[in-house]
């Protein structure tokens, strides 16, 4: 199975290194447009086959997008990301004419890919992918809500101080830091609600710390994160690629789900060969129905300055 990843920066390069490190495809081309960047990263990963011991072929181009021919996957991490002080909504105005034209290009040589969208603002971004290249709904996806997702695990199981792996949570909603929704009544320590260990006001800083998760790594790298976006992706591609039907939370055009329609936002999706195979509605209540309607009230405005580009 052929991966190929736009934008061989910090995300893309460590999607690279863990989906070869884990064996989650046989081939992965970086594709970059500065001159030798996405060739000397791969090089770098491919440097480890003897010593972490994988057999995925990992190479680089600049700006070939031949190379890219046939993926079955291709992942779009081009762009700029955020500096401290800023919000994922400013970085529109630069990453959507990218965005645009890198997915444009893929399609030429990959028709039949499934697209994942992780530049940001993502959902917007996820949107723009959709509109320009016209490709069903379950052939674009983007990438926030695992993201988010393995955050709001991260900080439960330090408030509960048990193993990340023993917690169970979800994200939905946007990938912004007001636009998130951690779903906290539905998150459980081994099956058993968190609410049954942890206090209100608990719940509400794990929720807090969660929506801001993206933007405190940012304060403290000077750049944003790159490690468990790069993990987050791989860890999508994988129920993609070897068809696992995971229910991972993605942005994903609605139409009708959650109350909405003519949105990408994040929802439970089950993710398969076919990319996103359903839409799960896990039964919200009446105020977390409104904090999603809130949530696309804001992406929806959003998408409303894609007016040019999409023009
Ligand atoms: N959805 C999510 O959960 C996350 C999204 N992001 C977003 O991912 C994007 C990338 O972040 P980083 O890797 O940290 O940035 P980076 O600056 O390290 O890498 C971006 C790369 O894109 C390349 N690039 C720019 N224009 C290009 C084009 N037209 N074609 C091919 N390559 C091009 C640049 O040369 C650079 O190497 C940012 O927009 C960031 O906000 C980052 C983390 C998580
Ligand atoms: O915070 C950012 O700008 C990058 C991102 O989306 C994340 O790490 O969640």
């Amino acid at each position: 199975m052929k991966v190929t990843i736009v934008g061989a920066g910090n995300v893309g390069a460590s999607c690279a290194d863990v989906i070869s490190y884990r064996g989650i495809a046989s081939e992965v081309v970086l594709l970059d447009i500065k001159e030798g960047f996405a060739e000397g990263k791969a090089m770098d990963i491919m440097q480890c086959a003897t010593t972490t011991g994988f057999n995925t072929q990992v190479s680089g181009v600049t700006n070939d997008y031949s190379k890219t021919a046939n993926s079955d996957v291709v992942v779009i991490t081009s762009g700029i990301p955020r500096k401290p002080g800023m919000t994922r909504e400013e970085l529109i105005g630069i990453n959507a004419g990218i965005v645009k034209s890198v997915a444009e290009n893929i399609l030429k040589f990959s028709p039949n890919t499934i697209i994942v969208v992780v530049s940001n603002p993502m959902d917007t971004m996820t949107y723009l992918t959709l509109k320009a290249t016209g490709l069903p709904k379950n052939r674009i996806i983007g990438m926030g809500g695992a993201l988010d997702s393995s955050r709001f695990k991260y900080y439960l199981s330090k408030a509960l101080n048990k193993p990340a792996n023993d917690v169970q949570g979800m994200v939905i909603g946007g990938h912004g830091d007001t636009t998130m929704i951690p779903l906290t009544r539905l998150a459980s320590y081994n099956g058993a609600p968190v609410a049954n260990y942890l206090s209100q006001e608990e719940l509400e800083k794990v929720a807090a710390d969660t929506m801001v998760g993206g933007a405190t790594l940012t304060g403290l790298l000077g750049t944003s994160a790159w490690y468990a976006p790069g993990a987050s992706v791989a860890y999508l591609v994988d129920s993609i690629l070897n068809n696992q039907n995971k229910m991972i939370a993605c942005s994903v055009l609605l139409e009708g789900e959650y109350g909405q329609s003519d949105i990408c936002l994040g929802v439970p999706c089950i993710i398969g060969k076919n990319g996103i195979e359903e839409i799960v509605d896990v039964k919200l209540n009446d105020a977390e129905k409104a904090t999603f309607a809130k949530s696309a009230d804001a992406v929806r405005a959003m998408n409303g300055d894609l007016k040019a580009v999409l023009a």
